[in-house]
């Protein structure tokens, strides 16, 4: 059996992209950054190059060279990497596709491109197709997020006859607030494929709806307690679930107040002690006031409790 007849589920780490002083990509915090996900966070599987990982200010080299190493320092230690291969240029999103393929990864997603937007479901559907042509074997997700993208078709109907068009399809990441969409595309999915709810602060409701799992930036630092929302919900313990997600929402509320990708970031440096470095423009540096607020609340809410 390989990882790809292993449905996803859980909880999955969408990881941030290390960064040297110099802003230059730096490979050697991927190993310790997986082995804290892994022994530290209780996360067995990661999303790299996405939204966290700022992929749509890297350029091709450099994410292919991140995926490369991340699936390297990975193998025997994560069940699964998902490299996320959507890029605005078709072009570029099936050559980082068929590198993924090469590289081993366990799966690759792909998200609207949005500067040009397709503007209904069949055209994006069509563009999907066309990226999984180049890595036609490897199991393909679908990354829904239309807040961000300005791309406003519904996920299922993307989903609709998706199978046909893309074989791989092994189902999709949902960061959206459309619960509706959300609960109609679980129905609608093969068994064999996954729903994994993408925005973090609403998991607990994604649940009922069939949430296979969850993507997202705060498992980096939140896995472990989110961990434990996932048990208490699936022991049908909903007081405790409840507990949790109102505790880690408290944290979100304020980071969501201040909230810009570099905040995130820096939040992770501090609770990991990795050293992930500043985002890049033009996403700008984390105000020092506002990460010792959010580094006492976490604190506060997580490890004095
Ligand atoms: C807009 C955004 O960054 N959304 C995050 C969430 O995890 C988000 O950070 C969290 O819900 C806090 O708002 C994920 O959906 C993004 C993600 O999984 C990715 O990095 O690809």
């Amino acid at each position: 059996m390989t990882s790809a007849d292993i449905k996803l589920k859980r909880l999955v780490a969408a990881t941030f992209t290390p960064f040297t002083a110099e802003g230059e990509i730096n490979l050697s915090v991927i190993g310790p950054y997986i082995d804290y996900l892994k022994e530290k966070q209780g996360v067995d599987s990661i999303f790299v190059n996405g939204t966290t990982g700022e992929s749509m200010s890297l350029s091709v080299a450099e994410r292919k060279t991140l995926a490369e190493e991340w699936c390297q320092k990975a193998k025997g230690k994560m069940d699964q990497v998902i490299v996320h291969v959507g890029c605005l240029s078709l072009k570029d999103s099936q050559e980082l596709a068929h590198h993924a393929k090469q590289i081993g990864a366990d799966g690759i997603a792909v998200i609207a491109p949005s500067f040009f937007k397709p503007t209904t479901s069949d055209a994006l559907k069509k563009f999907l197709g066309e990226v999984s042509s180049a890595a036609p074997n490897v199991p393909f997700y679908y990354y829904h997020m239309p807040a961000t993208t300005g791309v406003n078709v519904l996920a299922r109907d993307v989903l609709e006859g998706i199978e046909e068009l893309i074989p791989s399809f092994s189902g999709l990441k949902f960061s959206g607030s459309d619960l509706m969409d959300f609960g109609l595309c679980v129905s609608y999915i093969q068994s064999h494929c996954s729903a994994l709810y993408g925005i973090d602060e609403q998991l607990l409701a994604a649940l009922p709806f069939g949430a296979h799992g969850a993507v997202g930036s705060t498992y980096n630092y939140l896995g472990y307690h989110v961990n434990k929302l996932l048990t208490a919900f699936e022991k049908g313990d909903l007081f405790e679930a409840r507990k949790i997600q109102v505790l880690s929402n408290t944290l979100l509320l304020l980071l969501l107040l201040l909230f810009q990708t570099h905040l995130n970031k820096q939040l992770m440096n501090e609770v990991s002690g990795l050293c992930l470095g500043l985002p890049r423009l033009p996403v700008m540096p984390c105000p020092q006031d506002h990460s010792l607020r959010l580094v006492k609340k976490f604190h506060s809410l997580f490890t004095e409790s």
